[in-house]
């Protein structure tokens, strides 16, 4: 994709909180640079059209240089046509009564059908992050229906965790968000996910490395201490970080959402540097995790594509609770198995 290409965005659920927060920061440039013109194709359902027509008079008013058509559809293929890159938000959120099985089943219909549809009218270099829940296993199902492109193109997003983590470290360091790094989450978009700081690194003011572990150490007290708070406080708080914003808001984040879908494509697109953060993949085998399901994983991102950083040291605290994630996703691919999703 060259910078000053025309770039086909397509946004899934476009009328919908996720879809408010996010369209308004694509058009200025924030996700693929401001010298990078985008045409958006807004998706939705006909129940959100309206909202979407909304969003698309006011994306006008708003006159971004980059911005250069807005099309509002709620036809799959026309929504999909020539897209170089899709964010898959829209989905069915969990209602009173519903079992993940018919979550799953319900997703099914709407990730099965737009996977054939990102296969039959995509743009052959097309990138796919799925953002509506559950991530990880909706990201398996559009890719099981889209054979003509690579599965390492379709990806779920575990960008907000990453995110939450760094800030919650931050906080307690009382540091720049923007000097702590190799912060890892594996596995699944879920209570089950693993945050693991043990690679961390803290950049001091004066650009001198440290470990982040010892840092918080040393903030919290000793080295015993730390360890308490990271697996009493730290990991629950990232964790269930979705479930409190839900229980304080009345509704799942939609702003952060969208500003780690942000952070999300422009590092896919544009390129990490060394530093790694996180994003579900389709595994190739690596830390243990089965070839095929879209987990977590440490990434770096050159030219384009997602790589999975390899012979990192893994803690046995680490291991058990990336098992009980990755089983959490074979549940999952087996329970979409026998609905016949995938
Ligand atoms: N991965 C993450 O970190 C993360 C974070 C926050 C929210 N989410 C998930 O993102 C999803 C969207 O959240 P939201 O707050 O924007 O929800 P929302 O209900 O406000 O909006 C969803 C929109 O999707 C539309 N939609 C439904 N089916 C569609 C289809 N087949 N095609 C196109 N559009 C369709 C709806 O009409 C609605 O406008 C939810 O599944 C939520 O759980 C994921
Ligand atoms: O947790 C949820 O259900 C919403 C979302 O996935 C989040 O992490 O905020």
């Amino acid at each position: 994709m060259s910078a000053q290409k025309p770039v086909t965005v397509t946004v899934t659920g476009a009328g919908g909180q996720i879809g408010y927060a996010l369209l308004f920061r694509i058009a200025s440039g924030a996700m693929l640079g401001p010298q990078t013109p985008v045409r958006l194709r807004l998706l939705e359902i006909p129940a959100g059209l309206k909202s979407a027509e909304g969003s698309a008079l006011e994306l006008q008013d708003c006159a971004f240089p980059a911005l250069e058509s807005v099309e509002v559809t709620d036809d799959p293929a026309r929504g999909f046509d020539g897209a170089n890159v899709a964010l898959l938000v829209g989905a069915r959120p969990r209602g009173p009564g519903m079992e993940r099985s018919d979550l799953l089943k319900a997703n099914g219909a709407i990730f099965g059908p737009q996977g054939a549809a990102i296969n039959a009218h995509a743009a052959e270099d097309v990138k796919v992050l799925v953002v509506g829940n559950p991530a990880n296993t909706n990201a398996l199902i559009a890719s099981a229906h889209a054979p003509d492109v690579p599965p390492e193109r379709f990806n779920a997003m575990t960008r907000l965790d990453h995110n939450r983590a760094l800030a919650q470290l931050a906080q307690v360091l009382d540091v720049p968000v923007a000097s702590i790094s190799n912060v890892t989450i594996w596995g699944n978009h879920s209570a089950t996910q693993v945050p693991d700081i043990s690679h961390g690194i803290l950049t001091g003011p004066d650009g001198t490395q440290g470990s982040l572990v010892g840092a918080l150490a040393k903030a919290i007290g000793s080295a015993q201490d730390m360890a308490q708070w990271f697996a009493t406080t730290f990991i629950p708080r990232v964790a269930q970080r979705g479930a409190e914003i839900i229980e304080v808001r009345g509704s799942s984040s939609a702003a952060s959402a969208a500003a780690a879908a942000i952070d999300h494509v422009h590092d896919w697109v544009l390129g990490t540097g060394s530093s790694w953060t996180s994003a579900a993949v389709v595994s190739d085998g690596s830390y243990g995790v089965p070839r095929g399901l879209v987990s977590s994983f440490p990434v770096t991102s050159q030219q384009g594509s997602w790589h999975i950083e390899q012979q990192l040291e893994m803690g046995a605290d680490v291991r058990e609770r990336l098992e009980v994630s990755v089983n959490e996703l074979v549940e999952e691919r087996e329970m979409v198995r026998s609905l016949g999703l995938i």
